[in-house]
């Protein structure tokens, strides 16, 4: 049985009044593309947040490779609200902050591009890389560990190769094409040496052949780092070409989940695209 990277239990955020994740459970094994999927405002986002550290769920856990990273089950009057096997007990809350969830190996870009505009395209993934190195920014910046510092720079000029931006690593990051900074995002999550990486919208703003080759790019990574790779899209060409499973969210419930051609074929699938009403 393949190693399992990611599992959701039981996982509710609430805003307020707004419920944006109802009671979400999901897994994903080692190797695996899943796609998150649903209407806007479904929860997706919301529930990459909650497992990249972002916010503090409401209740559930999170856990990654086999380890509970993330945990919050209240008590007193709240507990009432939640659902799973924890309800009505109470448990210390596990809440790592994003930095901490990467540094354990876990990577995201996000909905709207993210880059460090001044930066060329080498030092953004190198300042990328620093986050798991173990001298801190501060002593790469001043050179205090040389061996280290070298060490990271080759590993950037490899990346930038394989990922298809060398040819513009002295460029400044904003000066790229729009599916290139696309891409250098995906080199930064890389660059954190991530075992899954989430991607957020990754072709929003795409045009159909920056998001082949973007389809495309995300097989390729996915082999040759040994990834597992969640992702949120809209774009159903790359969803349904790419996913070995598909997980659909609709008001911040799963209401589908299987591979691409079951949720294709899904009604209710269906009419929460259409936007039909539950009763309708
Ligand atoms: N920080 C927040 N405070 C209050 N409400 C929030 C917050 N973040 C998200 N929401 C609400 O939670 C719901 C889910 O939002 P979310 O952004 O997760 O949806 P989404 O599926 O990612 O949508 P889209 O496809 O449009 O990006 C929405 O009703 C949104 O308004």
């Amino acid at each position: 049985m393949s190693e399992q990277v990611l599992k959701i239990e039981n996982v509710t955020m609430q805003f307020g009044g707004v419920v944006a994740v109802d009671n979400l459970n999901l897994e994903i094994n080692q190797g695996e593309i899943v796609a998150l999927i649903g209407p806007n405002g479904a929860g997706k986002t919301t529930a990459f947040n909650v497992v990249t550290g972002v916010y503090q769920p409401s209740n559930g856990a999170v856990w990654f490779q086999e380890k509970k990273i993330i945990e919050n089950y209240p008590q007193g009057k709240m507990k009432k609200l939640y659902k799973g096997q924890h309800a009505g007990e109470y448990t210390h809350a596990l809440s790592p902050t994003p930095d901490k969830i990467t540094q354990m190996g876990m990577a995201r870009t996000f909905q709207n591009i993210r880059l460090w505009k001044s930066q060329t395209v080498f030092d953004n993934v190198l300042i990328a890389k620093h986050c798991r190195s173990t001298s801190n920014v501060f002593s790469a910046a001043f050179r205090l560990n040389y061996k280290e510092e070298a060490a990271q720079r080759r590993h950037v000029e490899e990346l930038l190769e394989i990922v298809g931006l060398a040819d513009v690593k002295d460029d400044l990051a904003t000066s790229l094409p729009y599916g290139k900074q696309r891409r250098l995002e995906i080199a930064r999550a890389l660059a954190t040496n991530p075992r899954l990486l989430l991607l957020d919208e990754p072709a929003a703003g795409m045009n159909p052949q920056e998001t082949d080759e973007l389809t495309a790019f995300i097989g390729e990574i996915r082999d040759q780092f040994h990834l597992t790779v969640f992702l949120i899209e809209h774009h159903m060409n790359l969803v349904m070409g790419i996913s070995d499973r598909i997980y659909v969210l609709d008001f911040g419930e799963l209401i589908a989940q299987g591979t691409p051609a079951e949720i294709q074929n899904n009604q209710r699938v269906i009419d929460a695209y259409l936007g039909v009403a539950e009763d309708a």
